[in-house]
């Protein structure tokens, strides 16, 4: 077989030349909804800037808002061209350099693709660069995050149910190092399950949700009957792999801020304390993506909020709250946590070119004793994005990952929200399919799988 490239994938990819597919829904309809909202939030910052002339010179607030004026006309020209399906032009250069990488791709595999018929992943994944191309090109707004605003909204949103986890782990993380084995399983498996469905809330799938709504939903995944939705649950022989690690380096590839990246650190927390763990490298992404991926901002900027906003120091556990922010500190401090943004994160590659497109990264991964991939997006670059047959087995679909010399083993955590899926168990996805039409997309089901190589 000649090895897969980003046109010709292990399987057809899925595309938004599908009509009735979800490619064709985000590209169509989701994706303008979620430039309309960058436009937006840069419309109401730029506004704002005037009201806040203490901060800078007036002649800097007039050049930034000027700037701004021109950033929205770039913006809106990107929606154009995404709504009629025009061809995917070159990336112009900027400061994040990799212009001309994603232009060599484009160039050799579609030179003709359009919004539609280039592959779902690659024209999404184009659509996150080229508005970080905007504000990167820009003077005064190169720092400019437009998803920063929903994103940190979205953790406000959740302060009711980072109560209640707060309330159900404080004691369990602090005693993690004296727990037995019996209660070390328990709150593996619980922390998990609160990892997986924090994935759930997901702000490019539901952007306009309420402090309410937040909490019922959130509520919703993490009772007992979500987790008979997970559809391939691995979790035993998770379980398996992990309790005899000790003073082990893990890695989480992190999907979403606010309330998952919450729910993630939970179980980092859990790692180092239990001693499982002698460090955890977090995996952020370089450039603002898929409107509520975490970057370096996002992770500092969460840790500064759950200690200081006024929504969470009114929590009933805010005391226990900030013991585990100052634990976690300590973490950070000592060198047991790490942040890390590797540029490949944020190339449209399948996870299948890791090791030969990002090789530093993966000598670094193969050095871990799991890797945690968190979220939809990251599932679809483990398995190409492209259009398994649900029962192929997962350590199939995800190729090299698998295969490579020294693969690490590795896990999925993923709540599905993208018409792609493997490693189900034969018949299951039919079953399914009619209990509920809409299950691989709406993110009600999830998937933990394990690869050990
Ligand atoms: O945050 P996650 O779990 O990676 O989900 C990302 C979302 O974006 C998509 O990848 C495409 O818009 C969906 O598949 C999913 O709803």
């Amino acid at each position: 077989m000649q090895a897969p490239t980003p046109a010709a994938p292990p399987c057809p990819p899925l595309s938004g030349q599908h009509r009735n597919s979800f490619a064709f829904t985000t590209i169509t309809k989701r994706l303008p909804v979620i430039l309309a909202k960058a436009v937006d939030d840069l419309t109401r910052t730029s506004y704002a800037l005037g009201r806040d002339s203490a901060t800078s010179s007036d002649d800097t607030v007039q050049a930034k808002r000027e700037e701004a004026k021109q950033l929205l006309s770039q913006l809106g020209e990107i929606r154009y061209e995404l709504q009629r399906d025009r061809k995917l032009k070159p990336i112009a250069a900027d400061h994040d350099g990799d212009s001309e990488h994603w232009n060599r791709l484009l160039q050799t595999h579609f030179p003709d693709g359009t919004w539609l018929s280039t592959p779902w992943l690659v024209s999404e994944c184009y659509m996150y660069r080229l508005v970080r191309g905007v504000f990167a090109r820009s003077t005064h707004w190169r720092d400019h995050d437009p998803f920063a605003r929903q994103k940190q909204e979205a953790l406000q949103h959740s302060a009711t149910t980072v109560n209640a986890l707060v309330g159900r782990f404080h004691a369990i993380l602090r005693d993690a190092a004296t727990a037995d084995d019996h209660m070390s399983a328990t709150a593996f498996a619980e922390l998990v399950n609160v990892s997986l469905w924090g994935n759930g809330t997901d702000l490019s799938l539901l952007p306009n949700l309420n402090a309410e709504q937040t909490a019922s939903l959130q509520a919703a995944m993490t009772s007992e009957d979500a987790h008979h939705h997970t559809i391939a649950n691995d979790l035993p022989a998770l379980w398996e792999l992990v309790a005899p690690l000790r003073e082990a380096r893990i890695d989480i590839i992190l999907d979403n801020a606010g309330f998952e990246l919450f729910c993630d650190l939970l179980l980092a927390d859990w790692l180092v304390q239990s001693g499982r763990a002698r460090v955890v490298h977090f995996h952020a992404k370089q450039i603002p993506w898929f409107v509520s991926d975490v970057i370096r901002a996002d992770f500092d900027w969460t840790h500064r909020a759950l200690r200081e906003l006024e929504c969470f120091t009114t929590l009933s556990h805010h005391d226990d709250l900030v013991a585990m922010l100052d634990r976690w500190q300590s973490h950070l401090s000592a060198g047991r946590w790490l942040l890390e943004a590797d540029p490949f994160w944020t190339t449209p590659y399948a996870f299948w070119h890791l090791p030969s497109h990002a090789p530093s990264l993966w000598r670094a991964l193969q050095q871990s004793s799991l890797c945690i991939y968190k979220g939809d997006l990251n599932y679809r670059k483990l398995v190409y994005d492209c259009m398994w047959r649900p029962d192929t087995p997962f350590h199939e679909a995800i190729g090299p990952l698998h295969t490579a010399p020294g693969a690490p083993p590795l896990v999925a955590l993923r709540t599905c929200k993208a018409d792609v899926v493997a490693g189900l168990a034969a018949g299951k996805a039919e079953a399914l399919s009619l209990a509920c039409p809409e299950w691989m997309v709406n993110g009600e089901y999830a998937v933990i799988q394990l690869s050990k190589p």
